[in-house]
């Protein structure tokens, strides 16, 4: 009640902040609703109005629920950065490239604020925006851009600025979690459910940036670049999506005590840097197991801080609109962290290590011909790469092989094995030849186990 009666009376003195919004899909509308609705209770705490005076969008017709009556509109997206009317530019189109990276450089070369969701452009293009950004001395936010309504950025960058942090990541895309949820609950095609998370919009423009595991990898790089201080190099990120995740996998997970989740991982080590985004089988009670649908979770340790977890929706209009408006409140105060929460000047980036290098315990499925004699085959290979089995599962109906010429008549059935920690690299080399063996049918599938 405070927030509202005596908010208003102070926000509504001070001249408002103007905002340009370029893009009104999911988060653009969602955006204009959440400053419409919450119209008070944002000005009081930005000390002014927040006021939206452009916008730029394709299709000046659409419905989006929203009036947008005598606010100016730009056909060309980029006209926002030189508008006389905005103070600070808001970029909700989306792609590394293209327009919305012509929109934020031109807006931060003219010395205006930018506030952005886009994770591609910051993973990719992160480090020159930084530079550029603090050439011009204006800011660059993006709390909408990593794990939509949690506020990850703020967390990592400036609430543990003080500890040496060791590990970043979690579960980084909603799309997948709620796919792999469902899935796994329901037992639905993952064709339909991915239909529903775009319907809601969850998804990407394109959604097999989502389920590629390349949405995630973006966000890791960005968390990662913060917690290490220096921006990670997106190409050296192991990405793995979750198309190769079969039902089979979802119930021998059940079955072992596991859940499976897209993660995304990066580790500072002694030698280096690790970041990734592969599935990994988590166990069923640790806290992250339980983090379902379109909820996102963010892990960190440091030295001094010990764990924390954060959990909250990932995606969709109201949590990411939270994101973006909160950074024009940000603005609106005058308070400013610099991108990487340190200086841009001779920043540069760190390459990850090469996925040679993890060490993990694996999860092994292979569809195999009924024979005796399979998994002393099967083990060998494993002994011979210095790999240790911790456990072993082979259930379910034997079904008639493909008429492949090899399978000789004989009923194949799935097997699971499960690793010891092991090198990467050792555990590829054995995947290899057990992948050649007669009694191999098709391509085994691989997942890490992380203690979540
Ligand atoms: N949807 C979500 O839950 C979240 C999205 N994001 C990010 O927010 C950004 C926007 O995402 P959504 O709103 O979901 O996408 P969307 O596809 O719903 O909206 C993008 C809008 O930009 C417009 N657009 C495309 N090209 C344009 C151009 N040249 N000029 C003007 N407008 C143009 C499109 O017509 C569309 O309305 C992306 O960077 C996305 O990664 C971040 C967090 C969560
Ligand atoms: N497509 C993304 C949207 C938020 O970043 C996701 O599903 O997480
Ligand atoms: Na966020």
């Amino acid at each position: 009640m405070a927030d509202s009666a005596g908010g208003q009376a102070r926000g509504a003195q001070a001249a408002p902040l103007r905002i340009g919004i370029a893009g009104l899909g999911t988060v653009g509308a969602g955006l204009v609703k959440l400053l419409r609705g919450n119209e008070t209770i944002v000005a009081a705490r930005a000390g002014r109005p927040i006021a939206i005076t452009a916008v730029a969008a394709r299709d000046r017709t659409r419905d989006r629920g929203v009036d947008l009556s005598g606010v100016t509109w730009h056909d060309d997206a980029v006209a926002l950065a030189t508008d006389p009317d905005v103070d600070v530019v808001v970029e909700l189109i989306g792609g590394a490239e293209g327009v919305a990276r012509r929109l934020v450089t031109t807006a931060l070369e003219a010395g205006r604020p930018v506030v952005t969701a886009n994770k591609a452009l910051i993973a990719v293009h992160g480090a020159e925006l930084a530079a550029l950004a603090e050439r011009t001395g204006v800011p660059l936010m993006f709390e909408a851009a990593v794990a939509g309504g949690i506020p990850a950025i703020k967390t990592v960058r400036e609430g543990l600025a003080a500890d040496r942090l060791t590990r970043v990541g979690g579960i980084l895309n909603g799309t997948c979690n709620y796919i792999m949820t469902a899935m796994r609950e329901s037992g639905r095609p993952f064709a339909d459910v991915l239909a529903e998370a775009q319907a809601l919009g969850y998804a990407e423009a394109d959604p097999s940036t989502d389920v590629d595991g390349i949405d995630a990898a973006h966000k890791l790089a960005i968390l990662a670049g913060l917690a290490f201080g220096r921006p990670v190099a997106f190409a050296s990120v192991h990405v793995e999506g979750i198309r190769g995740i079969d039902a089979l996998d979802l119930d021998f997970a059940r079955a072992l005590g596991y859940r499976i989740k897209l993660l995304g991982l990066a580790r500072r080590r002694e030698d280096g840097v690790e970041a990734r985004v592969h599935p990994c089988l988590v166990p069923e009670k640790s806290p992250i197991a339980q983090v379902d649908g379109v909820f996102n979770a963010v892990v960190v340790e440091g030295a001094f801080v010990g764990r924390l977890m954060l959990e909250g929706r990932g995606a969709g209009e109201g949590p990411t609109a939270t994101a973006v408006a909160a950074d024009l409140i940000d603005i609106a105060r005058g308070s400013a962290v610099p991108v990487w929460g340190r200086s841009a000047d001779g920043l540069t980036q760190i390459e990850a290590l090469p996925r040679a290098a993890f060490h993990e315990e694996y999860y092994l499925r292979l569809n195999v011909h009924d024979r005796p004699g399979v998994i002393a085959d099967v083990t060998a290979v494993l002994r011979d790469h210095g790999v240790s089995l911790r456990s072993m599962l082979q259930h379910g109906r034997a079904e008639p092989a493909p008429e492949d010429g090899t399978a000789g008549g004989d009923p194949s059935v799935p097997l699971v094995l499960v690793t010891h920690r092991t090198r990467e690299s050792a555990m590829l080399e054995a995947l290899g030849r057990i992948a050649a063996l007669s009694v191999v049918i098709g391509t085994p599938a691989m997942i890490r186990i992380d203690p979540g």
